[in-house]
C-alpha cells in the first residue's frame, strides 16, 4: 500500500501538498496585535485569496494533488468524542483551561457544524460575540480591553511550519511563539484521525510536547539520507539533536547539517535564506555568508553506540558537495548578490522558492531580479502574484507542506 507521506527529497516532482487558503483570520489583524501575531502589515483578503488560488492553480496544472488544511481537519473530526476533545484542547491552549470562559466557548463551538467550528477556531473569537454568565473574580479581573477570547491564526497559510514531512514520517512541531503554537495541534489531529493517515503507522519523529522549539521552515530534506536544519530564531539546537536521535535510530537518514543563521524576524527560518532548486543548485541570501562563503555549520552523524558525532564546518559549498556527493555546486545569490536588491528581495521571500521538480520552481513575481537570475541559471520559474501574500513574511515554500514527492 502506498504510504501517505513520502518525502525523501526537496526537489523531486511534487505529487501531493497541503495548502491553507487565507480567510477571515486575516481580517482579525489590527495594528495593535499585528507584531504579536507575527505580521508586518494587514493583507487585503480578497486579493490574498485570489493570489493563493492562483498558486494552487499553478500546482494543480503541474499535476500536484492539492489538499486543503480546513477540509482535512473537518474530516478528522467526524467522531463527536474526538471533536469534543479537540475543542476542549484548543480552548485550553488559548488560555482557558477551565471555568466559565472555557465552558461557554466550548458550548458555542460545539453548537456549530464542524466546518463552521473550524473556521471560527481559525478566525478567532471576539469577546463581543459571546455572552458570559457567572464569572469568577479571576476571570472578572483579567484584562478586559483585549478584543479576543481566542486569537486568530493568521499564519496558518504558512502550512510548512507547524509540521514537516521527513521520509515516511513527520515532525509535528513545538512552535516558538504563542501566536503559532495552536497550529500544530491541528496537524496532530489530522495525522491521528483523518482516514488518509490513521492506521498507517506514520512515525512522528518529534511531537509538539516539548519546551524547545523547531519549525518546518528550518527543516529541509536535501536527499534520501541528508537533512539540513536551521539553528534559527525558531529552531533550537536542542530540538535538532532530539530529532536527530529519532531519525538516526530509524536508520533512514544518516546526516543532518545544522546551519546557524541570524536570529531575526526577516530571516526567521532557514528557508527564508536558503532553498534547494535542483540536484546541484541552491539559492542563497548573500548576507548569511561571509566573504569566503562561510557560515557556521555542524554535521551530525550517528555513532555506533547510539550517540551522535558532531563535526564543525564552515564552507557551505564544500559541506554540500561532501554530504550530497557532488563535484560542484551552483549557489545562486538572491537579488543577484547586490546588497540592496538582495536585502529587498529576501525580505519579500526571494530566497523562498518551492521546487516542484528538479530545476523547476514556484516564486513570487515581485522578486524579479532573483527570478531573472534563476532563469539565466537554467531554472524553469513559475511566478505567482505576491502583492498581498508576501505581507505575512513567507513565500511559496512556506505556503506549502509537501506530503509526497518523487525521489
Ligand atoms: N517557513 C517560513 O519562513 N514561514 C514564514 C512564516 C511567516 C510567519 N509570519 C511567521 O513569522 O511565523
Amino acid at each position: 500500500m502506498q504510504k501517505p507521506i513520502q518525502v525523501f527529497s526537496e526537489i523531486g516532482k511534487l505529487k501531493t501538498v497541503i495548502l491553507k487558503r487565507p480567510s477571515t483570520e486575516l481580517e482579525n489583524l489590527t495594528p495593535k496585535i499585528m507584531p504579536r501575531l507575527l505580521f508586518d502589515d494587514i493583507p487585503f483578503l480578497p486579493h490574498a485569496q485570489k493570489e493563493h488560488d492562483y498558486f494552487a492553480k499553478v500546482l494543480r496544472n503541474f499535476g500536484t494533488e492539492v489538499l486543503y488544511l480546513n477540509e482535512l481537519i473537518v474530516k478528522a473530526l467526524t467522531e463527536d468524542q474526538i471533536k469534543e476533545k479537540f475543542v476542549s484542547q484548543v480552548i485550553t491552549e488559548s488560555g482557558y483551561s477551565k471555568g466559565t470562559v472555557h465552558e461557554t466557548l466550548k458550548a458555542y463551538l460545539l453548537n456549530l457544524n464542524t466546518e463552521n467550528m473550524i473556521s471560527k477556531v481559525i478566525s478567532g473569537i471576539r469577546k463581543d460575540e459571546i455572552e458570559l454568565k457567572f464569572l469568577s473574580l479571576e476571570e472578572l479581573s483579567k484584562n478586559n480591553s483585549y478584543p479576543f477570547f481566542m486569537d486568530p491564526m493568521p499564519n496558518l497559510y504558512f502550512t510548512r511550519d507547524p509540521a514537516a514531512a521527513i521520509g515516511e514520517g513527520l515532525s509535528i512541531n513545538r512552535m516558538t511563539f504563542a501566536a503559532r503554537q495552536r497550529e500544530s495541534l491541528i496537524m496532530e489531529y489530522i495525522i491521528a484521525h483523518h482516514p488518509r493517515f490513521t492506521g498507517h503507522g506514520i512515525q512522528v519523529w518529534r511531537n509538539r510536547n516539548h519546551d524547545k522549539s523547531i519549525e518546518g521552515g528550518d527543516e529541509l530534506v536535501l536527499s534520501k539520507d541528508t537533512l539540513a536544519i536551521g539553528i534559527s530564531q525558531r529552531t533550537t539546537a536542542v530540538a535538532i539533536e532530539d530529532i536527530a536521535r529519532g531519525l538516526f535510530e530509524d536508520g533512514t537518514f544518516k546526516k543532518i547539517i545544522a546551519i546557524r543563521i541570524p536570529h531575526s524576524h526577516a530571516m526567521m527560518h532557514l528557508d527564508t535564506v536558503f532553498t534547494m532548486i535542483n540536484h546541484d543548485q541552491f539559492i542563497v541570501h548573500p548576507e548569511i555568508l561571509n566573504n569566503a562563503g562561510q557560515i557556521d555549520s555542524w554535521i551530525l552523524r550517528p555513532k555506533k553506540n547510539g550517540e551522535i558525532a558532531i563535526e564543525h564546518q564552515k564552507d557551505l559549498k564544500k559541506i554540500l558537495k561532501q554530504t550530497l556527493n557532488l563535484t560542484d555546486i551552483d549557489l545562486i545569490p538572491t537579488g543577484a548578490g547586490d546588497e540592496i536588491v538582495a536585502a529587498r528581495e529576501q525580505w519579500n521571500d526571494g530566497s523562498n522558492t518551492l521546487a516542484i521538480a528538479p530545476g523547476e520552481v514556484v516564486t513570487y513575481d515581485r522578486n524579479y531580479v532573483s527570478n531573472k537570475l534563476l532563469k539565466e541559471h537554467g531554472i524553469i520559474v513559475h511566478e505567482i502574484h505576491s502583492s498581498e501574500l508576501s505581507r505575512g513574511r513567507g513565500g511559496p515554500r512556506c505556503m506549502s507542506m509537501p506530503l509526497v514527492r518523487e525521489v
